[in-house]
């Protein structure tokens, strides 16, 4: 089971607590898009990812990576049982959506690099740390099912 400490449970809350996430969650989607574009083969139902500026305009990214970081926050509120928490997105992921598992910690990376544009300053190595640790666990937990 992973342990957390004290510090880093306040950490995790305080960040989802001040979450923007109709912000963080369409650019940190789209981010992985571009960045790593063999990730856009399972959104050809999303419309235009001719390139970044489409990807970037594209309705239907926004809202599904608004979905994705609010897929966080169930983590955020069983820290303590994460593995099963994401036993069904696992599932849905793996079975259904045949995801490849590496691009969780890519959208992962993306989720943490937009976070830390906003925070600025406030985005401390103990910061990061303890987001990353978290997403870490998710990621880990994300691929419990793949077999
Ligand atoms: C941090 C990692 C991730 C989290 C927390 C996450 C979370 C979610 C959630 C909450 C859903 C909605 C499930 C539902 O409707 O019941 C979903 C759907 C989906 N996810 Fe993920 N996801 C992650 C990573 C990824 C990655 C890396 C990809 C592909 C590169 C991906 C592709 C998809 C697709 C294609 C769907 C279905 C979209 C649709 O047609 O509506 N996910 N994900």
């Amino acid at each position: 089971m992973v342990e957390w400490t004290d510090k880093e449970r306040s950490i995790i809350s305080d960040i989802f607590s001040h979450m923007d996430y109709d912000d963080i969650g369409p650019k940190a989607l789209s981010r992985c898009l571009i960045v790593y574009p063999w990730t856009q083969r399972h959104f050809s139902g999303f419309g235009n990812l001719y390139n970044a500026e489409a990807i970037i305009g594209n309705a239907n990214v926004a809202a599904h990576g608004i979905k994705v970081l609010h897929g966080l926050d169930r983590g955020v509120k069983n820290m303590d049982n994460i593995a099963a928490t994401y036993a069904d997105l696992s599932t849905l992921h793996s079975e259904k959506l045949h995801v490849d598992p590496d691009n969780f910690k890519l959208l992962s990376d993306c989720i943490t690099i937009v976070l830390a544009a906003k925070m600025g300053h406030a985005f401390t190595a103990e910061t990061q740390g303890a987001f990353q640790k978290f997403l870490a666990v998710v990621v880990s937990a994300l691929g419990k099912q793949y077999h």
